[in-house]
């Protein structure tokens, strides 16, 4: 048998008496039916200030598959691995606690608390004194040390049955799912959207995933494969959506109209606006972002408030203090470290010198040169998918189109940079013909150029191209290349 007590989280246990007991419940109905993966006939009991569980298989597997899940359940603080013994006399229990937790003590200082429900004819304190005696004369180099011992040696007696501690384990905290209302975070796959999430998650929200889709196909799996991963590993007990909404064409009327100073607080409204109307659809009460203020130049407060203001719906920033490093560190604990680290990042609207201080009568100015009806368009036809439904293509590889840096004789070389790029370091190849298409007309103007040549894409840091490239296949244009020098 392996049992494993969930100690009751003292955020829930200060609670009012029907509130903890709601929890509890909540907690109780998710530890079921993750455990229930392992072993279908998992015992698990809320017994008011904890929570136990116990399963018949004493499998090595099963106990490290329900130690991994239990860290995984949000609501868990720590919890102890408890071996149960039966005993007739205090030295009985000495023997079991030896044999179990000795060897953990050599050299070290330690010290032996004890708990006792029932009648016996010995105090906790009696027990302290025998258990800790034996080992501290029976163990080489442990010694008694009452106050901050190195190691504390947990006892419980209940009746004739004993339960030494053998481990303490510590899970990710915060409240059971979903003890607080649902949210929608905004997805873009780096470090600090994916870290954004799991803190909603932590904290018992029901955390959707939102994804504006600004080029290409790469990405939207990149960013389907991290989303499914948070909800599987932290949240499965609850399905959620994972909504796709085709911003290309945003992107597009923004770069052909908006000052380019301005383009990057107008995009994050553009969202901002499509968000809040995905969120109503889907009843949803708040969006979330990864934004940390001061992270990149253009997340200043000045920014952020005009961003804010575009929309009634509350706008959550749960790393908005957080240091890089910190985000980064907590990325590589929860595991999506490696995923934001290979996603393609989209370097489209990535202004020159993006504006630090926007101000809210210059960016409704340049709001007035931007087509609604393309947002109204892209918002109607988004794209809600249950999470579940990932599953296929999050295992799909990545695609990835053909890169060469020498071009064959007779092919044409597209230069996808914005016109203003170009303009500051035009490209020109010995011998090979460029044309210069900006990569926010290639999807209605790629169709136009002569078809009996090859086509080599070519932008600055090769992430663009590729992504362009991805998307002309799926255009059926497959025969694009990308132009790396
Ligand atoms: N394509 C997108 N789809 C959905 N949300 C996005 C997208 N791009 C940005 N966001 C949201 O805006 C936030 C800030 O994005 P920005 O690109 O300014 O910063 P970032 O530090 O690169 O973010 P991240 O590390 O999460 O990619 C992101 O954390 C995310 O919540």
């Amino acid at each position: 048998m392996l049992k494993f007590i969930v100690k009751l989280h003292p955020e829930i246990a200060i609670k009012s008496r029907s509130v903890r007991k709601r929890f509890t419940k909540v907690l109780e109905n998710n530890i079921k039916i993750v455990l229930r993966r392992v072993d279908e006939k998992v015992q698990v009991r809320n017994n008011w200030d904890n929570i136990s569980v116990v399963t018949k298989l004493e499998d090595a597997q099963v106990r490290l598959d329900f130690i991994d899940s239990l860290k995984r359940i949000p609501g868990i603080v720590q919890f102890i691995e408890v071996t149960e013994t039966q005993f007739e006399t205090l030295d009985d229990i000495y023997q079991k606690t030896i044999a179990l937790v000795g060897h953990t003590i050599v050299g070290k200082t330690f010290c032996v608390r004890a708990k006792r429900i029932g009648q016996h004819d010995f105090t906790s304190t009696d027990l302290e004194r025998y258990v800790g005696g034996g080992l501290n004369q029976h163990i080489e180099g442990a010694s008694v040390k009452l106050s901050r011992p190195e190691v504390t040696i947990r006892l419980e007696v209940k009746d004739d049955k004993a339960y030494i501690v053998s481990h303490t384990h510590f899970g990710m905290a915060g409240f059971p799912l979903p003890t607080q209302e649902d949210v929608l975070s905004l997805m873009s796959g780096g470090f600090d959207s994916g870290v954004a999430s799991y803190q909603m998650i932590r904290k018992g929200a029901r955390t959707h995933f939102l994804f504006f889709n600004l080029g290409g196909a790469a990405h939207e799996i990149g960013v389907k494969q991290a989303s499914y991963y948070l909800w599987k590993k932290y949240s499965s007990t609850h399905k959620v959506k994972f909504v796709t909404v085709d911003f290309e064409p945003v992107v597009a009327e923004i770069l052909e109209n908006v000052e380019n100073s301005q383009m990057g607080v107008v995009l994050k409204r553009m969202m901002m606006r499509a968000g809040s109307v995905v969120a109503q659809k889907l009843n949803i009460q708040a969006l979330v972002t990864g934004e940390s203020i001061g992270q990149v130049s253009s997340q200043t407060l000045a920014n952020l408030s005009v961003i804010d203001r575009v929309t009634e719906t509350l706008i959550l920033r749960p790393l908005i203090q957080h240091d890089k490093q910190e985000i980064i560190n907590i990325a590589r604990q929860i595991g999506t470290a490696e995923m934001a680290e290979t996603m393609p990042e989209y370097c489209g609207v990535i202004s020159k010198k993006p504006t630090v201080k926007a101000k809210i009568d210059v960016i409704l100015g340049e709001e007035e040169k931007f087509d609604f009806d393309v947002l109204d368009t892209v918002v109607n036809n988004a794209r809600i998918m249950d999470v579940r439904d990932i599953d296929v293509e999050a295992k799909q590889e990545l695609k990835e189109a053909e890169s060469v840096a020498d071009l064959p004789v007779g092919s044409v070389v597209v230069d996808i940079r914005s016109p203003e790029e170009e303009e500051a370091a035009p490209l020109a190849i010995d011998g090979v013909e460029v044309v210069h298409l900006p990569f926010f007309r290639l999807a209605t103007k790629f169709g136009d150029l002569p078809k009996d040549t090859d086509y080599y894409l070519y932008c600055d840091r090769g992430v663009m191209s590729q992504l362009q490239a991805l998307m002309l296949h799926e255009q059926g244009f497959e025969t694009v290349k990308v132009y790396r020098p």
